[in-house]
């Protein structure tokens, strides 16, 4: 396979481009310093037949459409947002992505995000280093065991988030475009009542266009001053100066984010707010998780370009 032309979009993990390096005739798109076409003009954009991007830079149809040979887009990523999917099926090229391998450190890290905010985690830490407790004890912070969780999108990582919440002894509830049969929470088919009967709403959905802003002032208004919101899924989920402006003046209790609506860019005013945990996008970050990703691409190019099954087909 060592002659399968294979583009990566931008940088990601160091053992992602070794494996792809080894297996296949790798070009890297952040190695042009001019356009696309120009880029793929001079490397060949003819003999590339397989895209690896991820939640940064994916396939949109301009570069779908300047890659006359692809079959292939094997995203290092659960997320689809940054793939033109429409596009692909028009074409028939094969896309698949990094399901269940991440889904753990995702709901990890949500429940990180709920404890960091409630228990002031992040603000508590900062008053050790710079020298306050010498002074005053830190205060009160809030609990998290036994609280009313609300899940938005009851998928894998809904479910494992879930799962975990109730070891904490919270009560379960959830909002879905359908109601799951497996599930033994309570679901809502209306994202304003989940958001008004709990006390922590977290976002953990695909984003679509049917999802994008899912998260407005009606919502964040419903999750009211003692609410708080965590979002693990994407920032667009949640319309970013209604929320900002709800936790500036009050009407949000706080919030645990580890994505933004334009990343890496995140809004500064939320950079002084003691009840809010900001991370850079690293939900599924953690070495084991990222080589297990990794593994992944490799095998469902392998798969493909040996006629087999695709190991996580999206299409
Ligand atoms: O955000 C992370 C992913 O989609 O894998």
């Amino acid at each position: 396979m060592q002659s399968i032309g294979v583009l990566m979009t931008c940088p990601m993990h160091k053992y992602l481009e070794q494996q792809l390096e080894t297996h296949f005739n790798l070009f890297k798109l952040w190695h042009c310093n001019s356009s696309i076409t120009e880029f793929l003009k001079t490397h060949q954009g003819n003999t590339i037949r397989a895209v690896v991007g991820n939640t940064e830079i994916g396939a949109d149809a301009e570069l779908i459409a300047s890659l006359p040979s692809l079959e292939i887009v094997a995203s290092y990523s659960v997320g689809l947002d940054k793939i033109d999917l429409r596009k692909c099926e028009e074409k028939g090229i094969r896309v698949a992505n990094t399901p269940d391998v991440l889904t753990d450190d995702v709901a990890d890290l949500a429940i990180g995000l709920i404890l960091g905010v409630l228990r002031g985690i992040c603000a508590s830490d900062a008053y050790v280093r710079i020298g306050k407790w010498k002074d005053a004890d830190f205060g009160l912070a809030t609990k998290f065991s036994g609280k009313s969780v609300g899940i938005v999108g009851l998928g894998r990582i809904g479910s494992a988030i879930a799962k975990r919440a109730e070891a904490f002894g919270c009560s379960i509830s959830y909002f879905s475009r359908s109601q799951k049969p497996f599930a033994n929470y309570k679901f809502y088919s209306n994202i304003i009542d989940l958001a008004t009967s709990c006390q922590i709403l977290i976002v953990a959905c695909a984003l679509t266009e049917e999802t994008r802003h899912i998260i407005n002032r009606e919502v964040i208004d419903a999750l009211g001053p003692k609410g708080i919101l965590i979002n693990i899924g994407r920032g667009a989920h949640v319309d970013e100066t209604e929320l900002v402006s709800a936790l500036l003046e009050g009407r949000l209790g706080g919030a645990g984010l580890d994505v933004y609506e334009n990343e890496p860019e995140v809004p500064e005013e939320l950079f002084g707010l003691g009840n809010v945990v900001l991370q850079p996008h690293v939900g599924s970050d953690t070495v084991e998780t990222s080589d297990a990703m990794a593994d992944l691409v490799i095998s469902n190019l392998k798969a493909h370009f040996s006629k087999k099954s695709l190991l996580t087909p999206v299409i």
